[in-house]
């Protein structure tokens, strides 16, 4: 089975620690739900996974592999993709093309290829922009591949950054608060498109707030406080641990 993990990792920024010792496993085809309360260092900890930032102790494998000392622009070549707290797009671009960046790094025709247009790149392109419009129709987005990407509305970005790190063939996507800002409608839009990914093989990491959402899609949930690991199980379990409860959930 393919995994993400990040192994007893910790990060520091000067005197503050933001993770002490934290272990998670994202394995293909689940979806992982990572919640704690403001500063408990869950999106430090997407970044460790990302390769936004390096470890200080610990190490982040990909099937086993070490990527700690990859530098973040192959974590798209190794099928690891995320998106952010506030969508960043491209917004002069229409939803097409910024859909597409996130295939470039497979194509292999060089700059003068793409440049001269020859049959190669032509041809990749095409294929690129076949899978975008593929999977943009998949998040819903079909009505709007030709629009600019700084005119869809907050719900409509957070679904092209999915489509964006999907067309990349993300094996593992990491979603850093997908239900933020979304209405009770878009939040269910939003676990049928997490939901399709697991069922598609995709690992996916929920780094989210919204706890109904959390509990209803997740297979597993992941609980910090203060930088550790205060619970890892089902989400039935954490939702009724006493220590998640008093720290997070309240009563
Ligand atoms: N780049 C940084 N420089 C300095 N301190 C940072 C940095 N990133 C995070 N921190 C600190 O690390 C701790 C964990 O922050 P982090 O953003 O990971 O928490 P979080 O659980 O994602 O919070 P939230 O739910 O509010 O997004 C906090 O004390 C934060 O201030």
């Amino acid at each position: 089975m393919s995994t993400l993990v990040a192994d007893t990792v910790s990060k520091r920024f000067g005197g503050v620690t933001a993770l002490s010792n934290v272990s998670l496993e994202l394995r293909e085809g689940e979806i992982h739900g990572l919640i704690g309360p403001n500063g408990s260092g869950k999106t430090t900890l997407l970044n460790l996974l990302t390769g936004y930032y390096q470890v200080d102790e610990g190490d982040i494998r990909l099937d086993g592999e070490s990527l700690a000392r990859s530098p973040v622009q192959q974590r798209p070549r190794v099928g690891v993709a995320r998106t952010f707290q506030k969508p960043r797009l491209l917004g002069s671009l229409s939803v097409l093309d910024n859909a597409m960046l996130g295939g470039w790094c497979e194509t292999r025709a060089g700059f003068l290829e793409t440049a001269l247009a020859l049959p190669r790149a032509r041809r990749e392109e095409r294929a690129l922009r076949d899978r975008a419009e593929e999977l943009l129709h998949g998040v819903g987005l079909g009505y709007a591949i030709h629009r600019r990407a700084s005119l869809l509305d907050h719900a409509e970005q957070r679904f092209l950054e999915i489509a964006r790190g999907l067309v990349m063939r993300a094996r593992f996507i990491l979603l850093d608060e997908p239900a933020g800002g979304l209405t009770e409608g878009e939040i269910e839009h939003l676990a049928s498109i997490v939901t399709a990914l697991r069922d598609a093989g995709i690992g996916v990491l929920l780094v989210e707030h919204h706890t109904d959402f959390v509990f209803s899609v997740c297979d597993r949930v992941t609980t910090l406080n203060l930088g550790r690991m205060i619970k890892h199980a089902t989400p039935a379990e954490v939702r009724s641990d006493p220590e998640v409860i008093r720290v997070y959930l309240g009563a």
